[in-house]
């Protein structure tokens, strides 16, 4: 695990600074990196010692999900049921700047909300606006799982394409843990459709 800033020949991720942030669910060590290609500054945000076979959040940076507790997604429960699951039990959440709106960033999001209000689901407002469903990639959290020396995790989420990803990147996942949280009556179509046309597993088809 680097313990300093470096500015050797640049890999993809470059470790910053690591601080003690006491938050609503415990204490937790923030872990800062930027991303050398992108300039987004992510963070690792753990809970007792990094080690294989841990639990892992990689979770994408949603300001109106986190911040105003929007009810169009479920990202604010998820970051929350996340912090607490790890809080208890060891392990990392990987927080993905300019991973908004699922890679697209901010003004795009609202963009695609503004659509969304035309009758447009979530993955055709992103199309409408000659934007891909999904512009992540997640090269930036296996880094810095290589930098906290972990090849090897347990992956919370209902996204089958994100464990997929990071083992191309080298990280074996060797357990997918579904964090279903947050449905209400406003994200609930907004759930279907991810189900349905983005390969999210929910309910029965999670096991
Ligand atoms: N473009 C767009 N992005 C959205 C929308 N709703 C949520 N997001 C973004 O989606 C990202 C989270 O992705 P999700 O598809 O909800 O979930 P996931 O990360 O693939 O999977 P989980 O690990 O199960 O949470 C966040 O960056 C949100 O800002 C939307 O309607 N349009
Ligand atoms: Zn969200």
């Amino acid at each position: 695990m680097s313990e300093t800033a470096s500015s050797a020949a640049e890999p993809r991720i470059r470790f910053e600074v690591e601080t003690t942030i006491p938050t609503n669910h415990g204490d937790f060590r923030f872990r800062a990196y930027t991303d050398t290609v992108t300039g987004d500054v992510h963070l690792a945000i753990c809970s007792g010692v990094p080690r294989d076979g841990m639990l892992v959040r990689v979770h994408s940076e949603c300001l109106t999900g986190e911040a105003f507790g929007s009810m169009k997604c479920e990202c604010g429960p998820q970051l929350d049921a996340a912090l607490n699951i790890i809080q208890a039990e060891g392990g990392a959440v990987l927080y993905l700047r300019g991973h908004e709106g699922r890679g697209i960033g901010l003004l795009n999001k609202l963009r695609a909300y503004r659509l969304q209000e035309d009758g447009l689901d979530t993955v055709d407002a992103n199309l409408a606006l000659g934007l891909p469903a999904d512009a992540r990639d997640f090269i930036g959290a296996a880094k810095i799982l290589d930098d906290l020396g972990v090849a090897e995790v347990r992956l919370l989420t209902n996204n089958p394409l994100k464990s997929q990803s990071l083992e191309e990147h080298g990280i074996r996942v060797t357990a997918r843990v579904p964090l279903e949280v947050g449905r209400n009556v406003i994200n609930d179509d907004y759930l279907r459709v991810k189900a349905e046309r983005m390969g999210h597993l929910f309910g029965d088809q999670s096991s």
